[in-house]
């Protein structure tokens, strides 16, 4: 299964102006191997553009522009999505001690993935997911890589809109201070995510860069942090047990005797259930590594952005990762954290809807709904950008940029996604499956398969500890992967299910 080298450095040039004459001389295979020539190695040391005073590009005529903050915020905001609001419902599921435990997990073997990723692509001179698995696998190994991406990302920015699709109408409803919803147009979802997808979303997705998205990226991380601080805030302002049931015990008692009664194991009963458990499992403890998968999901947006990034290097995108990771494991760890202490075991598998328990009208919960419908519509061109790519790889191969064809991918995918969010709402259960699988391949399966095909065993032999390591990674990617999906087909053959489709 041997790619043609030549052609595939052609295609990473990210855009489109293709540099036949600057690519170096390349060493085609070496028994079996695809292998790098000692040019492409020497430069991977020191970042894909040289420094040197001519500038000559050697991969890439690409220079990238976007600083390590924007950078930050761009990968930050691939990060955090719809993730986010089912962290809650998996911490009562596991209990904090557990999902603390579990979080961390994912957030470090997160981190090594894309590690994997990244020293793969300093090999080979390659910024993209799809072409690592090129270059691995041949054309299979692209087509498994775009296809994983664009489920990963469909199901992502479905979610997103559905969220735009249910909360919309009830923030315009409260800003006009409507008793009932009414049938005109501006209270109707379906139209709301249309006019969003319009006005907002589709100029975004057309940026030519992911670098451009830095500052809308920047205030939908902000929006987010309003949510965080709401959350944390509302902790303190919510009584727990929401709507104290008294027992209707019905004995041959007097009736002061029952109320007596009633009223302590009422209070009992509200003792124990707003007591946290540290650690526990259950049915749907299955879910929470499926959640935690997905919202730490970024991975077909580092390529692009380290692509894009000014000065670049390994060592630089690593810690831009490990920076965006980190922040968003203490966001994710706190809202979770302050959304189970306030609803415990009642939080919902959507943190959001919980608090409609509470007071749907309450203007604070509003602001909030304001910010999470900000931040996810901002998210969705970012996660938008690499599903293009993929979509451009696997349909044309050997183009070259053309704008008409970039807004054209672009207007399509959004129009697939309002109508799988209009029509097909209930699909999104499916995307629960597509996450149970995507994930675990985009994390864990394909960087270290990639890794250990891309990595010429001159420089690691396939014994050596890092190689091994890469594949011990993938069989846990795919132990994971077998778990959660008999876990859900399980769960859907008995109906018991209570994990709603956002995620
Ligand atoms: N970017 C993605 O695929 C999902 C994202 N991590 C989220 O939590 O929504």
């Amino acid at each position: 299964m041997e790619a043609p080298l030549q052609t595939e450095m052609v295609e990473l040039v990210p855009n489109g102006k293709h540099l036949e004459g600057l690519l170096p001389v390349t060493t085609p295979t070496a028994g079996g191997q695809r292998v790098e020539g000692p040019g492409r190695s020497c430069v991977e040391g020191e970042g894909f553009l040289p420094k040197s005073p001519s500038k000559e590009p050697h991969f890439t005529d690409f220079e990238g522009k976007t600083s390590f903050g924007m950078s930050v915020f761009n990968l930050s905001n691939a990060i955090m999505g719809s993730g986010i609001l089912g962290l809650a419902y998996a911490m009562a599921n596991t209990g904090i001690i557990l999902f603390l435990f579990l979080l961390t997990a994912v957030a470090l073997l997160s981190s090594y993935s894309i590690h994997l990723l990244l020293k793969s692509s300093g090999i080979v001179g390659i910024r993209a997911y799809e072409q690592l698995g090129y270059r691995a696998f041949g054309t299979p190994g692209k087509l498994a890589a775009a296809l994983a991406i664009t489920l990963q990302n469909i199901g992502a920015m479905s979610s997103y809109l559905y969220i735009i699709k249910s909360e919309l109408p009830l923030v315009i409803q409260t800003f006009l201070n409507l008793e009932d919803r009414t049938s005109d147009w501006y209270m109707n979802g379906n139209y709301l995510v249309i006019l969003v997808s319009v006005v907002v979303i589709l100029p975004l997705a057309l940026m030519r860069q992911l670098g451009y998205l830095g500052y809308s990226s920047g205030f939908s991380l902000s929006c987010m942090m309003f949510f965080l601080i709401a959350v944390i805030y509302k902790k303190f302002h919510v009584p727990c047990p929401l709507s104290p049931n008294v027992g209707n015990t019905t004995s041959n008692v007097s009736l002061v005797e029952i109320d007596k009664e009633a009223g302590l194991q009422a209070k009992t009963e509200a003792g124990a259930f707003c007591t946290p458990s540290y650690f526990m499992l259950n049915t749907q403890t299955a879910y929470t590594i499926p959640i935690m998968a997905f919202a730490f999901v970024c991975h077909p947006e580092v390529l692009p952005i380290y692509t894009e990034l000014k000065d670049p290097s390994k060592r630089k995108m690593q810690r831009i990762s490990n920076l965006s990771i980190a922040v968003m494991y203490v966001m994710y760890f706190l809202a979770a954290l302050f959304g189970y202490l306030t609803f415990y075991d009642g939080v919902e598998s959507e943190l959001l809807h919980t608090y409609n328990k509470v007071d749907p009208f309450d203007v604070l919960i509003l602001c909030v709904r304001v910010a999470v419908l900000t931040a996810v519509t901002l998210t969705v061109p970012i996660v938008l950008f690499p599903v293009r790519r993929a979509l451009q790889q696997m349909l044309f191969p050997d183009r070259e940029f053309s704008w008409l064809r970039h807004v054209l991918i672009a207007v399509g995918l959004l129009t697939c996604i309002n109508l799988l969010v209009i029509f097909a709402p209930n699909i999104l259960g499916i995307f629960g499956v597509i996450g149970a699988t995507s994930a675990p391949c985009l994390i864990f399966i394909f960087p270290a398969i990639f890794y250990f095909r891309i990595i010429p065993t001159e420089k690691e032999p396939a014994r050596s500890t890092p190689k091994i390591l890469a594949l011990c990674f993938a069989a846990l990617g795919i132990l994971l992967m077998t778990m959660s999906l008999s876990f859900i087909i399980m769960d859907w053959v008995s109906g018991t299910s209570r994990h709603g489709g956002s995620h």
